[in-house]
């Protein structure tokens, strides 16, 4: 859907306030360098540096090749600028580069898993950053030239392709044109155009306008066909102003003189230039079923907003990720590389990049299965003229776009190492993925699609404060803050956090209209147990969660984020006064662990302290199909420390016992038991036990108790760097979510997501 544009240059999704905050969150930036090999014993030092480092050094020195197995180099890529045109922004320099730079590096990893390092050059002189990037060459397997200004970069990029035997390719050049090709092959087809006799117009003709009518050109658009205009108009023959060698390849004989005079009557219109650019009667003029890319970043030459108002017959792209259609270049570099590297291609050619088009364009055309819609804001997209293009979560871009690069990079004689079984390399490329990231992506546009009123019941604290402001700002709903008003915005006024925007809202418990309903129902439920009218008053009143726990038992809220200032153990036991579990379930904490790639679901992470066979059972029904709301399909390994009755003890049996419960029951899912942790995770130590009936490695372990499962995750997040998310709760009645004591506000806006999300539709 399309939104409005943000006056101030960014998103609607994000404000200026959260993208300094974002950055500065944590360690400063976007990436840290982690080593891939202990580093903990004499002996391992004595490999990793002398004496043991010489024989790999020995290895290289004779056989080059040998660096791609001893060394970081086959898998890591360059990104290099010297900020002489970020974005659609100028030339602001190579040290205000570095946050793109950074980025785009992580997109690197983030889509591909492809290592990436960021490298800024500080001189606008084509010479001195050539001499200083050839050098660089034993270091990376590919150099990714960034947000280099036109004409400079031509110079770069060729002489740089020349002196090194690695991947150069400037992305804002061929990345662009690539998606743009793609966009415009698909575009072409829904309007029905032949490329011969289309008549394109590219306003920009600087790094990205002039390789994308170089690719247009090379598809088969005829060059008298494809105007380009700059800040000086068209480009036409005999032009002597601020012209250059290559734009003068592409000065073609016209009258037009201006891009209005270029646009009346064209078909296609590319901007490549910067924001705000394109006119209304600029897009009036064109022909019937325009098809307008806006692309310059962060803002377009024209918002699809305005052209909707103007016209209905026109398919319309941008960069961005908040319209449909985003031509973007990070649809391009983190695959092409990939591929590119998977073969140690020498140089990303031609028929590589043409394939990558092709293989992005077809990939638009085909049905998006169940998995892949979830990447799709849940709406299945149909190819048409609002999606020509896949969107960068879309997961089946990981393996189609690398296999297409790589096949082509062989067939055209560049592949140092040529894959033998692309099959196998297809799994491989998929295993790549990071789950846990489509996991959320999947979550926050399903309640995107469907906002919720989330209760954050921690309102006067700070990190609380700003996760409301992100839940408001990322569209998933409105957000209720629990406090005194007046301490609200004093902390808010103090931290510089602007609460005054729509969809955000503060309630002070104790003036509250609903206080008496509140005290009643809670009066109701627990009178029996102990309370006098007095004390569920005191409670409503006086204590945050009880009276957040009302509201949306009540359906005055969705659901519930807590936790910032309480133990977990409290918090739900202040929720569980109000709300109960969902009839015939069972109350658990389940925690999502992505460690090394891979995601498992740990169950029970927070209700059951010593839980006997039959509530092991439910734990695992539970978890199994809170699994499957995530999207996985679950294999479920019932832990222990014994693995199938060896050795034997109490604690072992109890597992086991609950394995036999559910074979009575007949449950619908995978699962097996009792097992070892490495049993259950590792597919060589599973097959020790081939009567298993696990079909691959576990993704939802079920811990024998609250205190191994407790201490399982914690140590994994401390010493194994994995990502943990929750405990979730599981099985109550409405959503409610526990985060840890002084959560940061990411994790709080991604457990109000989750709440929102199960408050289903
Ligand atoms: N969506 C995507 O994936 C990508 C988008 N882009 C966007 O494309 C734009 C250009 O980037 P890039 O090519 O790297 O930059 P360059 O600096 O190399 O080139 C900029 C070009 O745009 C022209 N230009 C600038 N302002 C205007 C204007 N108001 N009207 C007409 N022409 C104008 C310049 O004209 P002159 O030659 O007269 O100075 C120049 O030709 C940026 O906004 C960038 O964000 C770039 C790469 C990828
Ligand atoms: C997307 C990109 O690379 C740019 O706008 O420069
Ligand atoms: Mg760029």
């Amino acid at each position: 859907m399309a939104r409005k544009n943000a006056q101030d240059g960014q998103g609607p999704s994000v404000s200026a306030e959260e993208a300094l905050e974002f950055h500065a969150m944590g360690r400063p930036g976007k990436l840290e360098i982690v080593p891939t090999k202990p580093m903990a014993t004499q002996r391992d030092l004595s490999l990793a540096y002398s004496p043991g480092v010489a024989v790999p050094v020995k290895a290289i020195a004779e056989d080059p090749s040998r660096a791609f197995d001893y060394t970081t180099r086959g898998n890591m890529v360059a990104v290099i600028s010297n900020g002489t045109a970020i974005l659609g922004l100028g030339n602001l320099g190579a040290l205000a580069s570095k946050p793109v730079m950074e980025g785009k590096s992580v997109l690197f990893k983030r889509f591909a898993d492809v290592d990436s390092i960021d490298l800024e050059v500080d001189t606008e002189d084509a010479d001195e950053f050539i001499n200083c990037v050839k050098f660089l060459g034993p270091s990376f397997g590919g150099i990714n030239l960034e947000d280099i200004k036109a004409p400079e970069c031509f110079i770069i990029e060729q002489r740089l392709r020349e002196l090194m035997d690695i991947p150069v390719f400037h992305d804002d050049q061929h990345g662009t044109a690539i998606i743009a090709a793609a966009g415009l092959i698909n575009a072409l087809a829904i309007t029905g155009r032949d490329m011969k006799t289309t008549r394109l117009v590219c306003n920009g003709a600087g790094a990205a306008g002039i390789a994308c009518i170089e690719l247009v050109k090379s598809m088969g658009f005829a060059p008298e066909n494809v105007t380009l205009c700059d800040t000086k108009g068209v480009v036409y023959q005999s032009r002597t102003e601020g012209m250059n060698q290559w734009k003068s390849a592409h000065a073609v004989k016209t009258e037009a003189r201006t891009l209005a005079e270029a646009m009346d009557g064209a078909d296609v219109v590319f901007g490549l230039s910067a924001r705000g650019a394109f006119t209304n009667a600029m897009i009036q003029s064109m022909a019937k079923n325009p098809i307008i890319f806006a692309m310059a970043n962060p803002d377009p030459e024209i918002t699809p907003e305005e052209v909707a108002e103007i016209r209905t017959d026109a398919i319309m792209a941008t960069g961005r990720s908040d319209y449909p259609n985003q031509v973007n270049n990070v649809l391009g570099f983190p695959y092409i590389f990939r591929g590119a590297l998977d073969v140690r291609a020498t140089t990303i050619n031609d028929a590589m990049k043409v394939a990558a088009a092709q293989a992005l364009a077809e990939l638009a055309r085909k049905d998006v299965p169940d998995d892949v819609a979830a990447a799709y804001q849940g709406n299945r997209p149909k190819f048409g003229p609002q999606y020509i293009i896949p969107v960068p979560f879309d997961p089946r871009l990981i393996s189609a776009i690398p296999i297409a690069v790589a096949k082509a990079a062989m067939e055209t004689g560049v592949a140092r190492k040529p894959i033998l079984d692309l099959d196998r390399y297809a799994q491989e490329l998929s295993a790549r993925r990071d789950p846990i990231a489509s996991t959320l992506q999947r979550i926050y546009d399903r309640v995107r699609r469907q906002p919720k009123r989330i209760v954050f019941a921690e309102g006067e604290e700070e990190q609380v404060m700003r996760a409301a402001v992100a839940y408001v700002n990322q569209r998933l709903g409105t957000a209720i803050l629990l406090g005194r008003d007046d301490i609200i915005k004093e902390n808010a006024r103090h931290a510089g956090i602007d609460l005054d925007k729509p969809g955000l809202e503060i309630i002070n418990a104790r003036l509250s209209r609903k206080n008496a309903i509140y005290a009643d129902f809670l009066y109701e439920r627990m009178q029996r147990k102990g309370f006098l009218f007095r004390d569920c008053q005191r409670l409503i009143n006086n204590d945050r969660n009880h009276f957040a726990a009302c509201m949306v038992a009540l359906g005055d809220a969705d659901g519930i984020v807590t936790g910032v200032t309480r133990n977990y153990s409290t918090a739900l036991d202040d929720v569980r006064r109000v709300i109960d579990a969902k009839p015939g379930h069972r109350v658990i904490g389940v925690s999502i662990v992505l460690a090394r790639g891979r995601t498992v679901l740990v169950a029970d992470t927070a209700v059951h302290d010593m839980p006997n066979a039959d509530q092991i059972a439910d734990i695992a029904e539970e978890a199994a199909n809170f699994a499957r709301r995530m999207g996985y399909e679950p294999r479920v390994a019932m832990l222990a420390y014994s693995t199938f009755g060896h050795p034997q003890g109490e604690r072992s049996e109890r597992v086991q016992e609950a394995v036999r419960i559910l074979d009575k029951r007949r449950v619908d899912f995978e699962y097996d038991g009792e097992m070892a942790a490495d049993v259950a995770l590792n597919p060589r130590v599973m097959a020790q036990y081939p009567f298993c009936r696990l079909t691959g490695p576990a993704n939802v372990l079920i811990m024998p108790a609250f205190h191994s499962a407790s201490i399982s995750t914690k140590m994994l997040q401390e010493l194994g760097g994995s990502t943990v998310i929750g405990p979730l709760l599981v099985g109550l009645n409405k959503p409610v979510q526990i985060v840890p004591l002084n959560a940061k506000d990411s994790d709080i806006v991604n457990m109000a997501a989750i709440a929102a999300y199960s408050a289903g539709a």
